[in-house]
């Protein structure tokens, strides 16, 4: 196999299409080698006493694994002196990380969750990192959340690294999504899937179904649809799968099709769904579409949709275009109606 590195195919996409400024391309060389050294620590385990409660929580009063800290102090420290960034958010961190006054400072804002699927990591189950890439407005002023929230169609780069039986990045910098793994040996990102595409049609869902009675009615309209199987009105057999980390639904979906689904539910009103707007689901709706899928809240798409806080939740339902917008087509009746 002729193989093809991210540095390669980096420089490639910069001079072919020109799409791809230096800064960018630094800056997303730069996240590569910060998941690379994520998944040293991941892979150390009790090893590296990394496993366990920090101790702390976050600001979504979430109790912080020792990984969670940990991988965010990876992120902040591999991205801040690189002279590309004015800024960093994160899950981790209840405020915008202004970067430093000693270091050179960039347009782009990097949004992350540095370990997404946490719960997943004291038992030996894919874990992964999601960040998302956005330029700051012109002005002169000092990086404020402000510049931060913005509709996830102005993001210039996207990308997710998994951490399972292979270490492997799925990147978007709008030109089609490719899967590059980790040569762990030669420290290396060899390009192994270009311009991965979703399956318009699906049989495969995953939902944490243990929510089901808090459900709102489209939800359980489709719920119900797909349990029916092939007597049911969609007349086929559907199967599900859920690992808990959204990192590892969205590989699974882009490799073989299937529908996400984190509904908003009826237990905290004006809290819509558990995953979050500005590092989850925007660069996960941008990696999804660049492959052919779609990505709504349910009544819109995931990428329109106008930030109002840093951490605000949002709905998911993201994959197969027939399934989405399916569910997204009984949102829209239960208005109507
Ligand atoms: O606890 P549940 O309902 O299974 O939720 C799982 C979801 O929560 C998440 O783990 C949230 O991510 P974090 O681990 O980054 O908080 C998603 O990756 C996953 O889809
Ligand atoms: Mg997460
Ligand atoms: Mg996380």
């Amino acid at each position: 196999m002729k193989r093809k590195s991210l540095s390669r195919y980096l420089i490639e996409q910069q001079r072919e299409h020109n799409n791809l400024p230096s800064d960018l391309r630094l800056l997303i060389e730069i996240v590569a080698r910060a998941c690379k050294h994520i998944s040293h620590a991941v892979s150390k385990g009790e090893l590296g006493d990394v496993l366990g409660n920090a101790g702390t929580d976050n600001v979504q009063g979430e109790a912080q694994k020792k990984l969670d800290v940990l991988t965010n102090e990876i992120f902040l420290e591999a991205n801040e002196w690189g002279g590309n960034l004015a800024g960093m958010a994160s899950e981790e961190m209840e405020h915008i990380y202004e970067i430093p006054n000693r270091y050179p400072k960039g347009e782009y804002l990097l949004v992350y969750d540095p370990l997404d699927g946490s719960s997943n990591i004291d038992i030996n189950v894919t874990v992964g990192t999601i960040f998302s890439v956005l330029k700051k407005s012109d002005s002169p002023d000092a990086v404020c959340e402000k510049d931060f929230l913005q509709q996830g169609k102005n993001q210039v780069a996207a990308g997710y690294a998994i951490y399972g039986p292979q270490t492997q990045l799925v990147l978007t910098t709008g030109r089609g999504t490719h899967c590059f793994t980790l040569d762990s040996e030669l420290g290396s990102w060899v390009l192994t899937q270009e311009h991965m595409q979703v399956p318009t049609t699906t049989n495969e869902y995953a939902v944490n179904t243990s929510n089901t009675r808090h459900w709102f009615p489209p939800m359980t309209r489709y719920m119900s649809e797909l349990l029916a199987g092939e007597t049911g009105p969609l007349g086929k057999n559907y199967n599900m799968r859920w690992v808990a980390a959204m990192v590892a639904e969205v590989h699974r979906i882009l490799n073989r099709g299937g529908i996400f689904m984190y509904p908003s539910d009826s237990r905290t009103p004006g809290r819509p769904g558990r995953l979050r707007l500005m590092y989850e689901a925007n660069p996960m709706a941008m990696i999804i579409e660049q492959a052919g899928g779609v990505a709504t809240n349910g009544e819109i798409a995931i990428m329109d949709i106008q930030p109002t806080s840093l951490h605000e939740r949002v709905a998911v339902f993201l994959g197969s275009k027939e399934e989405v917008e399916r569910i997204t087509a009984y949102h829209h009746d239960q208005v109507s109606n």
